[in-house]
């Protein structure tokens, strides 16, 4: 416990309310307040897409207790189902009984928003915060941007209000911020493969489905209730891209022709196609992430990554581990424990952010060809053998707790190590021999 502080959180999103729960776990007063309503009463729209929690998240919620209440909401995926336009390959994640999980952003929200209120943080829904007042922790909240404000006054704010957050714009004035904002020319549209009659999954619950077609690919994640979210990743412009397909028939003769098993399963294609929006894509950094001892930033106010790893909400939640190990090392120097807080994230920060963007190209195009598949395999088997010596990238990212950034560097050299490996005569079929084990050893010295 430290000395209790009258603490304020903007956003009340996956981060926002965790951070929730631990900052009443270490006896403060805490008031959240998000721009949108509760989202536990209104009918979830918006980017409904499902989130891979892995185990950085659990670890998070595992430490205040939480986290078999979100396991029963979430859906084991062990291997990805790599839909060719011939065939169907798999390729499993980890080892045996490692899997990402399948939750539905809506469901986690408000889960957690009442996890937070049970915990005995206070929310205030529809109020919009549109500027900080850095030196003294006040938030400015008000109906628009040039009507009334009122004042609130708080101990210390945590800005957890999202890529675009507001609380990071009044940072962003200050001399020596950095600030970078890239948008991907891919963007993304969400779709839906229904239940069958008998609420049974059309395709296998426990995969992670991948259509891998070069530029562009489609996803599908389980739901509990027999469905599957799909998403489409595509360019905006360009020829497979969203402005390609501007009326029905064009989208139809799209899907036959290179996501032919797609046609049967979802159903109302074009009208979701047309209904819903086609979003967009950033990847945000910045530093500082802290003001003094009165204003933090978490989550992807500090670093919005794209989805491509699964593994923003992942990272936002890992903010939150390493700032409550900072809070039980240095206790109520709240100077030192955000100086440490944000010296710890950055580079692991930057480190998902570029491992994210590369694996795009893993899915959408490596995914699709058969010597990547030879080389996991090979990684697999070598692993299997020698867990000391080798723990493939995914594993790492995905199934460790080691640092984002430890995870880029031990990628890149095992990565060089393996281009020699596959270049070696008949590879193909001596890929479980000795020799090759032999020359994976000795490369590693
Ligand atoms: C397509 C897509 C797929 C993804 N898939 C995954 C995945 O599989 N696994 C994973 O780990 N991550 C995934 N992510 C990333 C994940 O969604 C984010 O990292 C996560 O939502 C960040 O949580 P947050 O609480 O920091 O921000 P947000 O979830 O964006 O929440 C911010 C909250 O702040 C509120 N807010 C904003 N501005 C204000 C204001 N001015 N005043 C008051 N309130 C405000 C908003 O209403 C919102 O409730 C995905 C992201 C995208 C875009
Ligand atoms: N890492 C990534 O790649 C991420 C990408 N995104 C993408 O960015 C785009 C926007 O995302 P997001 O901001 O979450 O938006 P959403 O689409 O979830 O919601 C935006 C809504 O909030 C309103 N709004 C925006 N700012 C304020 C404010 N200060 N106060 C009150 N209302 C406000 C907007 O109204 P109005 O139109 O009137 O301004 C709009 O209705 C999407 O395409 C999303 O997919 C988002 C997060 C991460
Ligand atoms: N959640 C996502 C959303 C969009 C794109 C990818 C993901 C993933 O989780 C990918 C998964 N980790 C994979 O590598 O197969």
């Amino acid at each position: 416990m430290q000395t209790s502080k009258k603490i304020a959180i903007v956003g009340s999103g996956l981060v926002g309310s965790l951070l929730a729960i631990y900052l009443r776990k270490a006896g403060h007063i805490v008031h959240v307040y998000d721009r949108s309503p509760d989202i536990r009463q209104i009918q979830f729209s918006g980017r409904s897409i499902n989130l891979a929690m892995s185990n950085r998240g659990w670890k998070a919620l595992d430490a205040v207790g939480v986290g078999d209440d979100v396991r029963t909401i979430a859906i084991p995926m062990d291997k990805r189902a790599i839909h060719l336009v011939d065939k169907l390959n798999f390729q499993n994640y980890g080892q045996e009984g490692e899997s990402i999980y399948s939750i539905s952003r809506g469901s986690l929200n408000r889960k957690m928003i009442d996890l937070a209120e049970n915990a005995g943080a206070e929310f205030f829904f529809e109020h919009k915060i549109w500027d900080v007042t850095l030196e003294d922790a006040t938030l400015h909240i008000g109906e628009t941007e040039r009507g009334a404000w009122e004042d609130k006054k708080y101990d210390m704010v945590f800005g957890a209000d999202g890529a675009f957050s507001r609380i990071r714009h009044r940072m962003q004035r200050q001399s020596m911020f950095d600030y970078s904002q890239e948008f991907l020319p891919i963007g993304y549209k969400e779709l839906n493969i229904p239940a069958n009659p008998d609420g049974t999954h059309k395709l296998d619950k426990n995969s992670f489905h991948i259509w891998p077609r070069g530029e562009y690919m489609l996803i599908a994640l389980p739901n509990l209730e027999g469905s599957f979210t799909c998403t489409l990743f595509m360019p905006f412009e360009g020829e497979n891209s969203f402005d390609s397909l501007k009326d029905q028939k064009e989208v139809e003769t799209f899907f036959e022709k290179n996501l032919p098993d797609t046609i049967d399963v979802i159903p109302k294609l074009t009208e979701d196609f047309f209904k819903n929006p086609t979003s967009t894509l950033v990847t945000m950094k910045c530093y500082p992430w802290t003001y003094d001892d009165k204003v933090a930033l978490i989550g992807d106010a500090c670093h919005a990554i794209v989805p491509f790893y699964g593994q923003g909400m992942n990272a936002g939640f890992e903010d939150i581990s390493v700032l409550y190990e900072m809070i039980e090392k240095y206790g109520d120097d709240w100077k030192m424990i955000f100086s440490e807080y944000e010296k710890s994230r950055k580079p692991n920060a930057d480190a998902i952010a570029e491992l994210s963007y590369r694996n795009f190209l893993e899915m959408s195009s490596k995914t699709a060809d058969e010597k990547f598949l030879l080389q996991k395999k090979i990684e697999k088997h070598f692993s299997d053998k020698h867990p000391d010596k080798w723990i493939p990238l995914y594993s790492r990212v995905t199934f460790s707790d080691r640092p984002y950034a430890e995870a880029l560097a031990i990628g890149d050299y095992q990565n060089a190590i393996m281009e020699e490996v596959l270049r070696m005569e008949n590879i193909e079929n001596i890929w479980e021999s000795k020799e090759v084990e032999n020359r994976i050893l000795s490369l590693l010295e």
